[in-house]
């Protein structure tokens, strides 16, 4: 049986509770969220969620009273900087870690410190797929030795809108689909904290986080977050496209990522993990 913590209550975490909710295997009978603001709304709207299933929920608004309850894992799922902010007081807490915020490791210091201190407590720091799938071809492919990845992420504008390709491109006049930045995940990852966690997903599978090549896409015609990347090594070579369904809630997140998040949890508690 599982106590889930949530760092963050919006829409990767609600799509992650409503999932978790309908499957027995999860296990789940305590759901504790950690939120910044408005703890009786969301109290509200995760009870409504859980208390059908018989899962008890609690809201926090500060780390240290949510972690002296005891989670067995927490999932942060409000942005980098939450990793930066509570994922080493977690850690320390010896409580393992799923973020979906992935691109907070492209400062290596963070990464560093984060690494050390799960080495050092036994925790672990747990990288979903997210928006995207095939890691694990990608992490054997690099054991065999890795020569080539290169991601493109393409979304409409309107997934875009208030990131920095508002500073690089007119997403509003756009007629055809614009590349508007070309560097590597940690690059992206850092300029696009809210769109590009993928590219440090995939540096850290792959070939690390300044060999790793990205292309962003602002495409009028589009109205799907699409992923696609290509992969060359010793043993396979492969390119993979993700056709995602863009968050009801949130127009710059996949759909696909909360599921992928309900994926890791539901491993921790089945009898086969697949
Ligand atoms: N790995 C992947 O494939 C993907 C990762 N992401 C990451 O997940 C994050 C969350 O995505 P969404 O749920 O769509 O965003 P959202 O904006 O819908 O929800 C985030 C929630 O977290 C809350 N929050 C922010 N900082 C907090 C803190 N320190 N403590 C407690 N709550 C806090 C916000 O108030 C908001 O309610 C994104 O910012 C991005 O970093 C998003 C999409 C895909
Ligand atoms: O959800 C997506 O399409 C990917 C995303 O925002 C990210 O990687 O940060």
């Amino acid at each position: 049986m599982q106590h889930l913590a949530l760092i963050g209550f919006g829409a990767i975490s609600r799509s992650l509770v409503a999932t978790l909710c309908d499957q027995p295997d999860a296990g789940l009978r305590a759901l504790s969220l950690l939120v910044r603001s408005a703890p009786d709304k969301a109290h509200d709207a995760a009870t409504q969620l859980c208390a059908p299933h018989g899962i008890a929920v609690k809201v926090y608004t500060d780390l240290a009273d949510l972690l002296a309850a005891q989670p067995d894992v927490v999932v942060e799922c409000a942005g980098q900087p939450a990793v930066a902010a509570h994922g080493e007081a977690v850690l320390r807490a010896g409580i393992d870690l799923i973020t979906a915020s992935v691109g907070a490791f492209a400062d290596q210091a963070l990464f560093d410190r984060l690494k050390a201190t799960a080495s050092g407590t036994g925790a672990q720091i747990i990288l979903p797929a997210g928006a995207i799938g095939g890691i694990d071809a990608l992490v054997a492919a690099r054991l065999s030795g890795l020569e080539v990845v290169t991601y493109t992420g393409r979304k409409p504008p309107s997934g875009w809108a208030g990131t920095d390709a508002e500073n690089r491109v007119d997403l509003a006049a756009l007629t055809e689909p614009t590349v508007f930045f070309e560097g590597s995940a940690r690059e992206a990852a850092t300029t696009f904290p809210k769109n590009a966690n993928v590219a440090a997903t995939l540096a850290l599978a792959g070939l690390g986080m300044d060999a790793t090549r990205v292309r962003l896409i602002a495409d009028p015609h589009t109205r799907e977050n699409t992923h696609e990347y290509l992969v060359k090594s010793q043993a396979v070579d492969f390119s993979l496209s993700l056709t995602g369904k863009v968050s009801p809630l949130n127009p710059k997140t996949s759909l696909s990522t909360a599921y992928s998040l309900a994926r890791v949890v539901l491993n921790r508690s089945g009898a086969i993990v697949i």
